[in-house]
């Protein structure tokens, strides 16, 4: 992508009414623009970052097992009344009334349309069983949205939901939804720890949040030092039993504030393993068995004849979330520091002296290399001054600038810097594609 034809609305100052970082980068970095109390439009560099991340969660939800769809973000209420929610949610939902006069609601969350929609089709225990996602808006009235996508009103989730005939199986298919957050975290560059959660209104006995450890994080959080740098598991057969993989992470104490046992945690984890700090819960899973089977008859004939309601469970991840988790945790005074994994560009091309013939010619060499090779690269081709280049592409965080200027190709020479350590290398063009690609 060409800068002089992209639109990228960099801002000089920090907006007062940011408060933590990741609001604040995002926000000067021209990735989202606020339309109203926790809306946010999502400016291309935003976009393209966001999409990244779909991407890895979609990917290890298919790795998993699951299957995608897309379900509606506008909601009849009627099917809320079904189980129970539609009065218990309270304000947060957002209720709407059509031209008919009928309720819809903008869904915060499908657990009785992903409800409705497996009892109209599946009546079999043959049919089961089945991890059914999608990567969907949802809307939750939040009383006080802050943080920008850290707490939004309007944001995008994958949520994912699980039918089996019994507990043993809707057991296995947590543990698959277990491992294949801690696989999608760990490929977004973040270590996140799986702890023992609340169920809130989503209801069940059995629930874990996935917390990044970030200062500016909302909730606070206690666990045991050696979970923190767990590698995750990568590769695994998700049709063997990977119950000793979340028993190794479950055995360790971890628990957010609404499940926080001092007691306990003073006498299970020595003094200097304890953990105890704020984070960012950027996924949550739920086993509830048949909460909303039950009411909503989701049921289906057991081998034995007889019919039974579905096991089920719901995963969630913050995709939009995800994005401030990732700066919050990636940053630093210069700006974002995204995981090559995730970033908008692979690699910013600086022509030091925009005009110049030798220097043009060089940087959309080195471009046209770089974007043949699949690296995605920025080339900033305008005619701002070079700090303000630097400056720019230490802000929007692409993981490698190549920097192309008048003195160094008098001796065949461009340079290399890596955005995260700063490290920086002189090399000869071809050398410089070859690092890179
Ligand atoms: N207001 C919000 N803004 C941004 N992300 C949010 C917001 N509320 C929740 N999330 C993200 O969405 C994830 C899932 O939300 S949840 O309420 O925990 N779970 C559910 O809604 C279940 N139905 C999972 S399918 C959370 O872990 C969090 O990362």
């Amino acid at each position: 992508m060409r800068l002089s034809r992209f639109f990228l609305p960099v801002l000089k100052e920090t907006p007062s009414d940011a408060q933590i970082v990741s609001h604040q980068l995002m926000l000067r970095a021209g990735m989202i623009r606020q339309e109203a109390a926790g809306i946010y439009a999502w400016l291309p560099l935003g976009l393209r970052v966001l999409r990244k991340i779909e991407t890895i969660v979609r990917e290890e939800q298919n790795r998993a097992g699951a299957i995608e769809l897309l379900m509606p973000t506008l909601q009849p209420a009627d099917l809320w009344r079904e189980s129970g929610r539609y009065d218990d949610y309270g304000k947060e939902m957002l209720r709407i009334v059509d031209r008919h006069e009928r309720d819809l609601l903008y869904g915060p969350t499908n657990e009785e349309m992903i409800t409705e929609i497996f009892r109209g089709y599946c009546r079999s225990y043959k049919d089961l069983p089945k991890i059914l996602y999608h990567i969907q808006w949802k809307f939750r009235d939040e009383i006080r949205p802050r943080f920008g996508v850290m707490r939004g009103r309007e944001f995008l989730m994958k949520d994912a939901y699980s039918f089996d005939l019994d507990l043993e199986s809707a057991t296995k298919a947590y543990n698959k939804m277990f491992v294949a957050y801690l696989n999608t975290f760990a490929r977004m560059g973040l270590k996140s720890v799986p702890m023992r959660a609340d169920t809130g209104p989503i209801g069940g006995k059995l629930s874990h949040e996935f917390i990044i450890l970030a200062e500016t994080g909302e909730s606070e959080v206690f666990c045991d030092a050696r979970l923190v740098d767990m590698p995750a598991p990568g590769e695994v057969d998700f049709d063997g039993d990977l119950q000793p993989l979340v028993d190794q992470r479950t055995a360790l104490y971890a628990a957010t504030e609404e499940m926080h046992d001092a007691a306990r945690f003073e006498a299970d984890v020595p003094e200097e393993r304890r953990v105890s700090a704020r984070g960012i819960e950027v996924g949550h899973i739920f086993n509830f068995g048949t909460k909303y089977s039950d009411p909503m008859k989701a049921l289906v004939t057991g081998p034995d004849g007889k019919d039974t309601a579905v096991h089920m469970g719901s995963y969630g991840v913050g995709v939009s979330r995800l994005l401030g988790a990732i700066i919050e945790a990636s940053h630093d005074e210069n700006g974002v520091i995204w995981p090559e994994a995730v970033a908008p560009f692979g690699a910013g091309v600086i022509n030091m002296r925009a005009g110049d013939e030798a220097c043009d010619a060089a940087s959309t060499d080195v471009y046209a290399k770089l974007d043949a090779a699949g690296l995605e690269p920025l080339l900033d081709d305008t005619n701002e001054r070079a700090g303000a280049k630097f400056a720019t592409m230490d802000l929007i965080g692409v993981p490698y600038q190549v920097v192309i200027g008048p003195r160094g190709l008098k001796e065949g020479k461009v340079e290399v810097k890596i955005r995260a350590s700063g490290e920086r290398h002189e090399l000869s063009l071809e050398d410089a594609v070859n690092r890179l690609v």
